[in-house]
Parts: C-alpha cells; structure tokens; sequence
C-alpha cells in the first residue's frame, strides 16, 4: 500500500512490532472483504481508516474501533483478521510480533471472549504452519471502560491461555478510551495478574489528565509502557514520574502517526521520543493500529529517522534494542535468541542516508 513512499532500507530492517491492537491493525483489502461479508452493514471505507494529512480527536478514534467491531464479530472474521494482520506485518520486514486484542463476547453469533482467544491462537498457529517467517505471541487486552469485574475475569482467562498455549500468550494490555475509567479500580486486577507471571504492557497518560493514575500504576510496576506520552516534564508529566520509569527500567512503546493522527501531540517534532531517545531509557517505534491509522512499521521507523534525523546505524540499534524489550522469555532456542540471530544474519546495507 505504502510501498512506493517508504525506502527500502526501512523495509527490509528486521523490526519487532511490540504495541499492535488486531482489530485497529486491519487493512483497506481486508475491510474491503469484511465489507463484501456484510453488506447490510452499510460501513464504508471512510469509516475505518484515518488517511494521510487527517486528523481525529481520540474520541472519534474510538468511535471507528466500534464500526471495526461490528465488522469483525464471528470466528471465522477474528481468523480472517488475524492471519491477514500476521502476513501483512511479516509482508513489513517484522520478525518478531506481540499482537494484542480485547476479547468479546457476540451473543448474536455465538462468539465467546474463550473462543475469542482460541481463534486468535488459531491463526498464530496456522500462519507458522504455513511457513509465514515471523514469530508471533498474543497479549490479552483489558479494556479501561469495563471496569473492575470484567478485568479479574479477564485476568482468569489470560492467566488459563497463559498454561495452555504452548508460551503464546505472554501477557497482558490495559488499554481502551483513557478518559473512561480508572486505574486505581484496575489495579487489583493487574496485581493479580503480575502475581501470576503475566507480563504487563500498560497504555499510561496518553492524555494529560492522568498523572496520579500513572503514579499509582508506576508501583506495580509494569513490564512495558504504551505510550507514556505526557510522562515527561517537558509535556506537562513531572520528573518524580520519570523517576519512577527509569528506576524500573520500563521500555516505552511509542507510536508516532497514532499521537499525531489522534492528536495527542501537535507535531511530529514535539513527539516524546525525543525525550526518552535523548535519555538512552529503552524506547521501542511501534504503530499502535497500523490499519485505523493508515501507516505500517516500516513507515514509522522512516519517520522517526526523518523527524529526529537518525542514522541507519541509528535506526538499526533502535531496532535491534527492541529486543530486549520482548515478553517472550529468553531461553536461547525461541524468540530472543532468535531474533539476535536474524537481526546478525541480515545484511542490512547501512551505508547512505
Ligand atoms: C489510539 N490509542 C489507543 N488508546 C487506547 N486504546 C486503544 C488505542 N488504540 C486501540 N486501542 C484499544 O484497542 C481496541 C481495538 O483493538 P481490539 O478490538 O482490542 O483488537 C480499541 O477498542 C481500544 O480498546
Ligand atoms: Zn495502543
């Protein structure tokens, strides 16, 4: 889709997508099926995708994530999605990718948030059957809106994939509308789940008003931030915040289209990245929702290089970092070792600009 604006050194660097929600992720071609599925529906292209040069508050985010769901509420949809989503991130130059998603229940269909679970499982599954090179695992998402009864129940379930799923499923995501909620009701939850050995990626003041929730969740702590974006002092965060991310050591996932698209952040150049890249604190490109927001991994790798004018030498480390940022455990034969081992083997050109 992209192929033509993107240099070919961003597309062939070995890259690990670690904050990608599946039903954002979904592409203009695989709309297009779901479209053809249900046509009654009468959703339309411009309903699920944010183009190049647009803006939407987050709110209006939010509200295309509900058209996606209407499109996306059988088995054999979440399968479809699923293995497109894989493909397509594999298609970018990923090798390693953690795929969140929130699972829900369709009485009108029969969908269940377990069966949910199992189908995402499913399509992981087939892709590497079929040879598909990328190494994929699934974070059970929280949705913030839903409060404190269904986050346990999420947890149970997680915590069951977690023993069943062959090392699949890593963890879990806190995410949904950041206005909506709070994290102090989530919180026993999260305990819970980190008490179990789920890892944790928690989408934290990704808008202003959430400072004292980020100093509470910061305690846990968790094992990865997405987005972190108004952390930093200089966005209006406090340096104890800060304090607090780096005594931890906690990797951000930052998503640049997503903040700037979804107006979060006013320019590209004000971008938090910045900050935390300045600082050397384990910063890892991510695109958030790479379908809702029109762009792919590689893009943002070659924004992030534009925007902070980073080196190939530079945009390959930040790669390469990411790493050690993965959920999958570092026993030598999966994942990491892996992934080390592709990112030597590769001859990625790092001369020129
Ligand atoms: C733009 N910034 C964001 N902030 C917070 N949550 C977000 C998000 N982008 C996506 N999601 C979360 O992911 C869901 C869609 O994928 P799944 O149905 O779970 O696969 C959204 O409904 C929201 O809960
Ligand atoms: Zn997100």
């Amino acid at each position: 889709m992209m192929d033509n604006e993107v240099d070919v050194f961003y597309r062939e660097l070995p890259k690990v997508e670690l904050h990608a929600h599946l039903n954002g992720s979904v592409s203009c071609s695989t709309i297009e099926k779901l479209i053809s599925r249900k046509p009654h529906l009468n959703i339309g292209h411009g309903m699920t995708a944010i183009g190049k040069g647009q803006r939407r508050t987050l709110d209006e985010c939010f509200q295309v994530f509900k058209v996606i769901h209407q499109l996306v509420d059988t088995e054999e949809d979440i399968l479809m999605v699923a293995t497109d989503v894989i493909k397509e991130f594999a298609a970018d130059g990923v090798k390693y990718l953690e795929l969140r998603s929130t699972p829900r229940e369709e009485k009108h269909t029969g969908l269940t948030k377990k069966s949910y679970i199992e189908t995402v499982i499913k399509a992981i599954k087939q892709c590497k059957s079929e040879g598909v090179d990328i190494d994929v695992r699934f974070l059970v998402a929280i949705d913030r809106r839903n409060g404190t009864e269904v986050a346990m129940e999420t947890v149970k379930l997680a915590e069951d994939f977690m023993l069943s799923s062959d090392g699949l499923v890593l963890g879990l995501d806190l995410s949904g509308d950041p206005t909506v909620g709070h994290g102090k009701d989530l919180l026993p939850a999260l305990q819970k789940a980190k008490n179990c050995g789920l890892k944790l990626s928690l989408h934290l003041s990704e808008v202003p008003s959430q400072l004292e929730e980020s100093d509470l969740l910061l305690d846990l702590p968790p094992d990865r931030i997405g987005h972190g974006t108004f952390l930093h002092p200089a966005m209006g965060g406090s340096q104890g915040l800060v304090d607090k991310v780096v005594k931890h050591n906690i990797p951000l996932e930052l998503c640049l289209t997503s903040n700037v698209k979804g107006q979060t952040v006013a320019r590209y150049s004000d971008h938090h990245f910045k900050h935390w890249y300045q600082m050397g604190h384990p910063s890892v490109i991510c695109t958030d929702d790479k379908g809702v927001f029109s762009t792919d991994l590689s893009q943002e790798y070659q924004l992030a290089a534009s925007t902070f004018d980073l080196s190939r030498e530079a945009v390959w480390k930040l790669s390469h970092d990411a790493i050690d940022c993965i959920f999958a455990p570092d026993t030598g034969e999966t994942a990491a070792q892996t992934e080390v081992d592709l990112f030597k083997a590769s001859s990625v050109p790092l001369q020129g600009n």
